[in-house]
C-alpha cells in the first residue's frame, strides 16, 4: 500500500467522501448537505453531477495515494441510478461505504453488496413516526425501517443508524440506545447537531451531557482513531459519538478529503473557500490537484478558526482571502 499524503499538520489522508448528488427525496430541517446548503430542487438527474467515469477516475487516483476507504454520500446517493456501477468500479483496495436515508434500500441492497458495498449508515433520527415525519418532512418512516431490514438481510451488518442530536430529537436518544442494544446487527451513531452551515444555533444541545450519561451506563469505552471519536458499549450495543463542533481534537484527527457532486475537491466540510474543480482533468492533473488540496488542508477548529479572548471562534487572519 502506498504511503498516504499528509498535510503540514501531520494529518494523513486515508479516506475520501464523495457526494454523488445534492438531490434528495427528504427535506430534513437540519440538513447541511455536506457543506453545500439546501437539497431542495429537482429530483431528476442533473447535468452538473459527476459521471460514473469521473468518480472512478478520481477514486483510482486516490487509491494510488494510499486512500483506503471511500464514503458515498449526498444529498441522497441512492437517487443515482448508476450507484451500483460506481460501487462495482471502485478500486478493490478501498473499503466502500455509503450513508443514505434508507428509503431506496429495499430491492437494491443486495445488488449493492454484489457490486462490492461493504458497509452502510442509515439515517434514523427517532423511533417515532410522527417525530420522524416532522424532522425529515417525509412520511417514509416505514420505508426507512424496511431499508434497514433490507441492508441486514443483504449481509451488511453491522448497520449504523445515524441520529442527529438536537432539540427535536434529544428526547429519543435513550430509546435509540435501547433499540441498538436489543437488536443484533445495529449500531448507533449520535451526531452532534452542526449549526455552522445551517444557522439555527438555538437547536443545539449540550453533547457533553450525552457523553456523561453514556459514560455512566457503559460497560466499556473505546477511542476510534478517526477523529478520536468515543465509542460506548451499552448492554451489548455500540454507540459512537460524532462531536465535531468546536472540537479541536476531532479536527486534529481528521484524515478525509471530500468531493462535491460537481467534482470539486474540498478539504473540509465546513469550508467552501478551498474548493478545486476537477472538471475535465486528466489523471496526471487530478494527481496534482489532489496533492495540492491535501497540502492546503488545515484543521478547522484550532487553526482555520481560533478562539479569541471572549471564547468565540473567529477566522485566523492569515486564511482570510487566502
Ligand atoms: N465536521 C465534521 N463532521 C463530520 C465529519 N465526518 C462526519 N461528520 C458528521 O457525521 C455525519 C455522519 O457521517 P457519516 O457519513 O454517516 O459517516 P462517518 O461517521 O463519517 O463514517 P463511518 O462512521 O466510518 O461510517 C456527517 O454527515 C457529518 O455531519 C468530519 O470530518 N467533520
Ligand atoms: C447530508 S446526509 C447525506 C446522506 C443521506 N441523505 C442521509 O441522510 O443519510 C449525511 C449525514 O449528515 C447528517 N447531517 C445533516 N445535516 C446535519 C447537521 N446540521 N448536523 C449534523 N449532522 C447532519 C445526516 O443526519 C446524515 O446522517
Ligand atoms: S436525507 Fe440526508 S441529504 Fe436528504 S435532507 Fe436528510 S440529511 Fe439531507
Ligand atoms: S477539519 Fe474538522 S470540521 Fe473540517 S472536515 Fe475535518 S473534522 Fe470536519
Amino acid at each position: 500500500m502506498p504511503t498516504p499524503l499528509a498535510d503540514e499538520f501531520g494529518r494523513e489522508v486515508t479516506g475520501v467522501r464523495v457526494s454523488l448528488t445534492d438531490r434528495c427525496n427528504f427535506d430534513c430541517v437540519y440538513c447541511h448537505n455536506e457543506g453545500l446548503g439546501d437539497t431542495r430542487g429537482p429530483m431528476d438527474p442533473q447535468d452538473d453531477e459527476m459521471s460514473a467515469d469521473d468518480v472512478v477516475r478520481f477514486l483510482e487516483v486516490a487509491a494510488e495515494f494510499g486512500v483506503d476507504s471511500v464514503k458515498f454520500t449526498g444529498g441522497e446517493p441512492m437517487l443515482r441510478d448508476d450507484l451500483e456501477e460506481i460501487v462495482r468500479r471502485t478500486p478493490d483496495s478501498m473499503e466502500t461505504s455509503m450513508t443514505t436515508n434508507g428509503t431506496f434500500l429495499p430491492g437494491r441492497a443486495e445488488g449493492l453488496v454484489d457490486a462490492g458495498l461493504d458497509r452502510v449508515n442509515v439515517s434514523q433520527d427517532a423511533l417515532d413516526p410522527d417525530a420522524f415525519a416532522e424532522i425529515t418532512k417525509s412520511g417514509a418512516y416505514e420505508r426507512v425501517m424496511e431499508g434497514v431490514e433490507a441492508a441486514l438481510d443483504a449481509g451488511l451488518a453491522p448497520v449504523k443508524l445515524n441520529m442527529v442530536v438536537f432539540e427535536h430529537t434529544a428526547g429519543y436518544v435513550e430509546g435509540m440506545v435501547e433499540h441498538v442494544a436489543e437488536n443484533d446487527g445495529l449500531q448507533l451513531q449520535l451526531i452532534e447537531y452542526m449549526p455552522e452551515l445551517t444557522g439555527r444555533p438555538e437547536w443545539n444541545i449540550d453533547i457533553g451531557r450525552v457523553h456523561d450519561w453514556l459514560a455512566d451506563i457503559a460497560d466499556r469505552v473505546e477511542h476510534r482513531e478517526m477523529h478520536d471519536r468515543k465509542r460506548y458499549f451499552v448492554d451489548g450495543g455500540m454507540v459512537e459519538i460524532v462531536d465535531p463542533v468546536e472540537n479541536e481534537t476531532f479536527c486534529a484527527n481528521c484524515g478525509r478529503v471530500r468531493v462535491t457532486h460537481e467534482g470539486y475537491l474540498k478539504g473540509c466540510l465546513n469550508r467552501n473557500d478551498d474548493l478545486r474543480s476537477m472538471g475535465e482533468m486528466t489523471k496526471p492533473e487530478i494527481r496534482e490537484a489532489f496533492r495540492e488540496v491535501v497540502a492546503n488542508r488545515v484543521p478547522y477548529y484550532g487553526e482555520y478558526l481560533v478562539e479569541n479572548d471572549r471564547g468565540e471562534y473567529e477566522v485566523d487572519e492569515k486564511y482570510i482571502g487566502a
